[in-house]
């Protein structure tokens, strides 16, 4: 099979998202390195059949396409070009695809600095949190030259169960990721605002899980996340902290160009706090955790200093 069937792939990033992806990319028949700070993801890729190295510069000469999954665009600059980075051992004519969610000027700007090293970029961000990273179904919402969609079309169906095509420029994936994002974040912060109120007014969380998914205040994130707070679980599948950099990326754009964005401010304010309060690696559903007075699944009654029923009002 030739490269461009099968092309060398590294995953630079193999946290929630890049670590089910590089492995959705070993299942599928690619030759994929992985890299990571932390020893014990990539143990753990190491074990699920992939290369697993330290420092991007390990990958550069075995590699024809790079995604980088890390936070955001300092982290994606910084596995580039900086110490140790994929970039001057990576030959020229490579792609790197960039999965993190970034600002579309910050794409943009990583694209000219790479051209000016004869690397393409596409701009890939992602969508379906770690349970479809895992099972190669992610949503990519991507832009770039259509030549760049053939050379990558093998790796991105095999992390994706659908890619768009937002056009040939850079940012204009990025762009619509941050739609998502603002809807993503409001819809966490609402779930959680809706847990909280219902657990203060003496409902049972779990039968108003019941009740909400089988009716019309449901929403995806609500379905996905809720689960989270019934175990009492705040692993974090996606961080607190990502919302803070997503949400805060939605808002200063909006900002920029003197666009309102009133609930995106108050969803990234519930964030912010969250994450002021120390909650800040704890799973995006962890927001319910600032409302007062409630007694949350997992908690001990006397945590919240309040029963958690609608006549006490915490000794007031
Ligand atoms: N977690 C989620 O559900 C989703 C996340 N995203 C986006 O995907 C990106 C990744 O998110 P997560 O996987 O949740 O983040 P994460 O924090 O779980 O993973 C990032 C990984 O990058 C590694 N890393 C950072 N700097 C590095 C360096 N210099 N060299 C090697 N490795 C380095 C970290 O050790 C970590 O394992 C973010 O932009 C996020 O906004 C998008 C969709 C869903
Ligand atoms: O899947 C997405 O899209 C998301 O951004 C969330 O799962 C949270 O990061």
């Amino acid at each position: 099979m030739s490269t461009t069937q099968r092309p060398r792939v590294g995953v630079i990033g193999l946290g929630s998202m890049g670590m089910g992806m590089a492995t959705s990319l070993v299942n599928a028949g690619f030759e994929t390195w992985g890299c990571d700070l932390r020893e014990e993801a990539r143990a753990s890729f190491a074990e699920a059949g992939g290369h697993a190295v330290a420092t991007p510069a390990e990958m550069a000469a075995g590699v024809e396409i790079v995604l980088t999954v890390v936070v955001n665009a300092d982290q994606t600059r910084a596995v580039l070009f900086g110490d140790g980075g994929l970039l001057p051992g990576l030959a020229p004519d490579s792609v790197v695809i960039s999965c993190a969610t970034c600002a579309p000027d910050d794409v943009q700007a990583l694209g000219v600095d790479l051209a000016a090293q004869d690397i393409h970029l596409l701009d890939a961000p992602i969508s379906g949190g770690s349970v479809k990273a895992a099972a190669g179904q992610l949503t990519i919402m991507a832009s770039g030259p259509a030549t760049l969609f053939e050379r990558a079309e093998n790796v991105l169906d095999a992390l994706a169960a659908k890619v768009f095509r937002l056009g040939d420029g850079l940012g204009q994936g990025s762009q619509v990721k941050l739609v998502n994002q603002l809807l993503a974040g409001v819809h966490i912060a609402a779930a959680a605002e809706a847990m909280a109120y219902g657990i203060r007014g003496g409902c049972d969380p779990q039968t108003l899980y019941e009740v909400i998914t089988q009716s019309a205040g449901n929403s995806w994130m609500f379905e996905n996340r809720v689960p989270h707070i019934l175990a009492g679980d705040y692993t974090p599948h996606s961080a607190v902290d990502i919302f803070v950099k997503d949400l805060g990326i939605v808002h200063d754009t909006a900002h920029r160009d003197r666009f309102p964005l009133p609930l995106t401010a108050l969803a990234l304010s519930q964030f912010t706090l969250a994450s002021a309060q120390g909650l800040g690696r704890e799973d995006d559903i962890a927001v319910v955790k600032v409302y007062p007075g409630i007694t949350l699944p997992g908690m001990a009654a006397n945590d919240a200093g309040f029963d958690g029923g609608p006549n006490d009002h915490g000794g007031a």
